[in-house]
Order: structure tokens, then C-alpha cells, then sequence
């Protein structure tokens, strides 16, 4: 298999690389470029923020970076092995295996309990009810919602829904979680405990996050900041974090 990172100890394989991506849209009679050669490397155990001003393309760069969306041009390499050539089926596949994904808005199944949403794409990806409920109970239980397990969406909080699509997004064991503005819909305090629970649950199973956020105030709890700019990854910033505390 075609993988560019073979050479490297395992360890400082990048689980997702994105290189020189472009994005355009038809805007009138002229052409809206929204990603403009975009790079990124998400590494083992990372958390990694992504910020911008509104409109700058974070969006679109975390669909195409987890193999939504097609961009115009550049590659997308998820381990290593470079996915915008494949087909849809193959794409399709490495993003189940590989891939978390949260939203602003939860998009829970509303006539399911917490329970069910957490365990339904388990058991579609091929694990038994009895497996996939006891893995749901878990994470659950580890985001704090172990009284709300028999709950369906409307009968939780902002927070608590947010809560049940972030280990929703976990439950399959993705390497890497993409998240875009997980927060963005809850008021300042629970949005902070939210964020909080995320980067908990992601460190403690094991999966790296690059999370897009408008809220500058969260991203003291990364390791990293990606700022975007114009369609492009224009600044690095690393944070000097020990046992997940800003020092
Ligand atoms: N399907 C589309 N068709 C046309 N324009 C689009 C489409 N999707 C996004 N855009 C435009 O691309 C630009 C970048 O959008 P994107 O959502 O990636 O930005 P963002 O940085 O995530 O913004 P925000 O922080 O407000 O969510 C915007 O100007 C948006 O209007």
C-alpha cells in the first residue's frame, strides 16, 4: 500500500495530513476561493484548535480533511495513504474507521434515548446490542450522564445533547475526532464544561482532536492552535500544557 510516512516511527506518523487544498464556489458571474492551499498535521494524542475569523474556510477545510467534501485540488492523506483519489466506497470506509465528527448542532436521533444514540452506530458498524449498549453506558457514564442514560434529546439540556454526540462520536474508536464549533450553540459556562469533557474523553480513550472554535478562551486547553486565514493555515501557536493544565 502507497504510504509516505513508512519510514517514520509509528509515534510521529501524522494520522491526518492535509496538503495544499483548494476550494472554490460559483459566486455570481465570479469564483468565491474559500480554501487557497490549506496544510495541516494532526499527530498521536493530539488536540488541536482551529480558529479564524467567520467565512475564513474552517468549515469546509474540516469536511474536506474528513473525506466529506471534495476539494478542487490537493491531497488528504489519513494514515498515510492519500484518500481523494480513491472511490466513494473506499473514502467512505476509511472515514468510519478513522474518523469522529461533531457538529454545532447535535443531530441526536430524536426518538431515541441517550443509550440508543450512543449504541446504534456501534451496533452498524458490526457490534452486538448487548456490546455496543455496555460501551454506550461507559462513555456516557464517563461524560457525566449516567442519570440520563433513558433520556431521549428533548428531555436534556444544550449541554447534556452536546455531551451525548460527543461520545456518540467516540463510541466507534475513530483515531481522530473532527469537531466543528461542538460548542458554539451552548451559553459560556456549560460551552467551557462541554469543551472540557470533550478533550477529557478524547485524551483518556486515546483520539487526537482538531476542533474549529470561535471561542479564543477554550483554546488554552490545546495543544495547538491552528489559525486560518484566507482559505490557509497562516499560524502555528504551541501551547506548553502539562497533564492537560496551560503552565
Ligand atoms: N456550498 C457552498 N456554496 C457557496 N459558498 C459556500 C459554500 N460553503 C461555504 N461557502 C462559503 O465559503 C466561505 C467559507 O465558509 P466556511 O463555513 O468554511 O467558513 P468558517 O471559517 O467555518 O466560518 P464560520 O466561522 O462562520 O463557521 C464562506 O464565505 C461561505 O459562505
Amino acid at each position: 500500500m502507497n504510504n509516505q510516512f513508512d519510514h517514520m516511527p509509528e509515534a510521529k506518523r501524522p494520522i491526518l495530513s492535509v496538503r495544499n487544498l483548494h476550494r472554490h464556489y460559483k459566486s455570481g458571474e465570479g469564483t468565491l476561493t474559500v480554501l487557497n492551499g490549506a496544510d495541516i498535521d494532526i499527530y498521536p494524542g493530539e488536540m488541536v484548535g482551529l480558529v479564524g475569523p467567520s467565512g475564513s474556510g474552517k468549515s469546509t477545510l474540516l469536511h474536506a480533511a474528513g473525506l466529506l467534501e471534495q476539494p478542487d485540488a490537493g491531497k488528504v492523506y489519513i494514515n498515510g495513504r492519500e484518500c481523494l483519489k480513491l472511490n466513494d466506497a473506499t473514502r467512505t470506509s476509511i472515514r468510519r474507521q478513522t474518523i469522529g465528527m461533531v457538529y454545532q448542532f447535535h443531530h441526536l436521533l430524536k426518538e431515541f434515548t441517550a443509550l440508543d444514540n450512543v449504541a446504534i452506530p456501534q451496533m452498524i458498524a458490526g457490534k452486538s446490542q448487548t456490546k455496543a449498549r455496555a460501551e454506550a453506558d461507559r462513555l456516557l457514564s464517563l461524560m457525566g450522564l449516567a442519570e440520563r442514560l433513558d433520556h431521549t434529546p428533548s428531555q436534556m439540556s444544550g449541554g447534556e445533547q452536546q455531551r451525548v454526540a460527543i461520545a456518540r462520536a467516540i463510541a466507534n474508536k475513530p483515531q481522530l475526532l473532527l469537531a466543528d464549533e461542538p460548542t458554539g450553540n451552548l451559553d459560556p459556562a456549560t460551552s467551557t464544561r462541554v469543551f472540557q469533557s470533550l478533550l477529557d474523553l478524547t485524551r483518556r480513550e486515546g483520539v487526537s482532536a482538531l476542533v474549529a472554535t470561535h471561542n479564543m478562551e477554550l483554546t488554552r486547553f490545546m495543544d495547538r492552535v491552528l489559525t486560518v486565514r484566507n482559505g490557509q493555515v497562516v499560524a502555528v501557536a504551541k501551547n506548553a500544557i502539562q497533564g492537560g493544565i496551560v503552565v
